[in-house]
């Protein structure tokens, strides 16, 4: 069976990309090719998903008529940029769709040159199709090639479309979102434990609160604001418990991490 699907690099991102498209049918397993260094972790995807699998991320572009994914670390992009130097020809012409944090469609243009390109920003929800993957697409895609990338990120979740100046943006709010949630969801518990409750009640009332308020924001359309006015009763222990948030600048923590988080994302593409 002809190979659509190239991915390069199978850890974790790769890896979430690659089970929801097999689990949905937009890639047959014989259909898709992953590369990947370790061949212990070649063997797990192999088995797992029963794809074809290689070291040469040369055998990549040339095999994968339709999409070469990359999903590798931004600091090995210059070097495998420089491997694939010789094998981009224009007999080949897949899409190239990157998530690499930081790395401009420019610098993805003139290592693939003349071949349509699309940078993208997935998150880890990604891996349970919860995901939100912002993309944007390069100078010589076509509606063909938005509506691939519309369609392979659709398989994890929501997908929108921004103008490439908002990538690093995108990359410190949604891109790196997952872990300060996580580590909200994880101090939430500790506070449970520290006021008395057992570690796994404290861990599951923790996790359901985060679930439920996203939820009821989410289908509702409520401001968070007036989420927050309707579970502050007057002299009651949410404003007191605010009033500490404010007085530890959790807010301000916040802002302040997605935007060092952004600003990381544009070093990382220099
Ligand atoms: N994790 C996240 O939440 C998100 C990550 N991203 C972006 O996704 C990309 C991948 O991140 P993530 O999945 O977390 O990282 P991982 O380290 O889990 O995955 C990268 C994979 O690439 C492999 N690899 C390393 N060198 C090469 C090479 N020369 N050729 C082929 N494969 C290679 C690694 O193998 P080995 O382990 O053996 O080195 C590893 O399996 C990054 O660019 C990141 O910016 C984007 C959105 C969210
Ligand atoms: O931490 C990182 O660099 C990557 C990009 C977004 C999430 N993880």
């Amino acid at each position: 069976m002809t190979i659509k699907f190239g991915l390069i690099g199978g850890g974790v991102m790769g890896e979430a990309l690659l089970s929801r498209l097999i689990a949905r049918g937009i890639y047959q397993p014989s259909e898709v090719i992953v590369s990947e260094p370790l061949s212990a972790r070649q063997g797990f995807l192999q088995q797992k998903y029963d794809v074809n699998v290689t070291t040469d991320n040369g055998l990549v572009f040339t095999e994968a008529t339709e999409v070469v994914f990359l999903a590798v670390k931004p600091q090995v992009f210059s070097a495998i940029a420089q491997e694939l130097a010789d094998i981009i020809t224009i007999e080949i012409s897949p899409l190239v769709i990157s998530i690499l944090a930081g790395v401009s469609l420019n610098q993805l243009e003139a290592a693939f040159p003349q071949l349509p390109v699309i940078r993208a920003m997935p998150n880890t929800p990604a891996t349970v199709g919860a995901g939100i993957t912002a993309i944007c697409l390069g100078a010589y895609t076509s509606a063909k090639h938005q509506q691939i990338a519309q369609q392979v990120f659709s398989a994890v979740g929501e997908v929108v479309e921004v103008s490439e100046t908002l990538m690093d943006a995108v990359t410190g709010l949604s891109g790196s979102g997952p872990a300060y949630v996580a580590l909200m969801t994880e101090a939430l518990a500790d506070g449970g434990v520290a006021a008395g409750l057992p570690r796994g009640i404290a861990n599951q009332l923790a996790l359901q609160t985060v679930l439920g308020t996203a939820k009821l924001l989410q289908e509702s359309k409520m401001h968070p604001a007036e989420l927050k006015d309707r579970v502050t009763s007057p002299g009651g222990t949410t404003i007191a418990g605010i009033a500490q948030l404010e007085r530890s600048g959790f807010r301000s923590a916040l802002i302040e991490a997605v935007k060092v988080a952004a600003q990381r994302s544009q070093e990382l593409g220099k």
